[in-house]
């Protein structure tokens, strides 16, 4: 035991000396919705991720009091806190990548749909003002639902005449942690080993986990395959459940939210070979302009949109399901921003 902790000690003075003294390009961050459950975990995490030297976090309530206590830090990014509206300009400015984790989170018996009213208008606001102050930033969008604050975010920019597909991101890397943990667990493999494809969206069916690309492949039983899939399906449902009126994932969200925009910065650093599965405009599935699918990033953003390999008949129907559901909050999120 004595031992475990030394050797933890160790390698936690260890990555606090390469996070105080990594030697990497100036790059701005912003956080808005820095204030919230994913925000104040997510701030802290970039707050320790080498690549960044500015950390902005933006909130309409709470950023000085998150922003004086992350400061003290002592990794590189310097950090400053922003409230209200009036600052959001002075935020943005200088930004590289943008992260927004701002809007309502679910309840209990809500559909992330649900949360459209609510979240539809933050993120067309936020947006508005990232056209005029950072338009050529990198945006991960973490607001839900996802599959619809994105479109709207697209045609806000678009109407701006700044938009850059490249550029635009809808985070659902949680889908992919969950995938993996769950399938590691179920497999007893090391966690650390596993990769599992998840595609489609972020909402219910429209998650659609590929369990017979995961590495390393294990034959799963039908049905295992089914409970898996339902699993990382409701996952933020399962968080929402057991929240019971709090909120939904928050910390799990800020890993997977600290993972994605770390993966944008190593790409816009121009170091090769960096994947993620995100929701962008894609012509993957003919039917569909937005779609989440594996693509390689680099210092413009998306340098290239994966295929999807070969699908099993389970993955075509969950594909066939998932599509009318992906095409309707597509729409919704057009339409919003076209009449408000
Ligand atoms: N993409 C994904 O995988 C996931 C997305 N989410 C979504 O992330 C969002 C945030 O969730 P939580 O942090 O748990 O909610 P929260 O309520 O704890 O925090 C939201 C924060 O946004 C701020 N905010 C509200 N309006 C704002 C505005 N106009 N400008 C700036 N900040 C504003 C609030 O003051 C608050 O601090 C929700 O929509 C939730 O559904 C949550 C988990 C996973
Ligand atoms: O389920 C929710 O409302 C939050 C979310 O998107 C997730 O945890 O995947």
């Amino acid at each position: 035991m004595r031992s475990l902790l030394r050797v933890t000690q160790n390698v936690l003075r260890a990555s606090e000396r390469a996070y105080t003294n990594a030697a990497n390009p100036d790059r701005k961050v912003a956080i808005l919705g820095a204030a919230g459950g994913i925000g104040q975990p997510l701030s802290l995490l970039m707050k320790m991720n080498p690549y960044v030297s500015d950390l902005a976090l933006y909130d309409i309530q709470g950023t000085p009091g998150v922003a004086a206590d992350i400061s003290h830090i002592n990794s590189k990014a310097k950090t400053k806190g922003y409230a209200g509206a009036e600052q959001l300009g002075e935020a943005l400015k200088g930004a590289d990548v943008v992260i927004i984790p701002a809007g309502v989170p679910r309840k209990p018996g809500m559909t992330r749909d649900d949360l459209f009213k609510t979240n539809a208008g933050i993120v067309k606001d936020l947006i508005t003002a990232v056209a005029q102050h950072a338009p050529t930033a990198i945006l991960n969008i973490i607001s839900n639902p996802v599959n619809s604050t994105v479109p709207i975010a697209a045609e806000v920019l678009k109407a701006a005449g700044v938009y850059d597909p490249r550029r635009l991101f809808g985070v659902t890397t949680l889908d992919v942690v969950r995938a993996r943990t769950f399938y590691a667990e179920k497999k007893g493999l090391p966690v650390a080993d596993v990769e599992v494809p998840v595609v489609g969206g972020h909402a219910g069916v429209t998650i659609l986990p590929f369990f017979s690309q995961a590495t390393p492949f294990q034959d799963l039983a039908q049905e295992e395959l089914v409970a898996l899939t339902k699993r990382t399906q409701d996952g933020g449902t399962e968080v929402v459940q057991a929240k019971a009126g709090k909120g939904s994932a928050t910390l799990s969200m800020a890993y997977a939210g600290a993972l994605f925009a770390d993966a944008c910065l190593r790409g816009l650093n121009g170091e090769s070979d960096v994947e993620e599965y995100t929701f962008v405009e894609s012509n993957i599935v003919p039917e569909l302009t937005f779609f989440s699918s594996k693509v390689k990033l680099g210092p413009n953003g998306i340098e290239k949109v994966m295929g999807l390999g070969e699908l099993t008949e389970f993955e075509e129907a969950g594909l066939k399901d998932a599509i009318p559901e992906l095409k309707a909050s597509i729409a919704k999120g057009v339409e919003f921003a076209h009449s408000n």
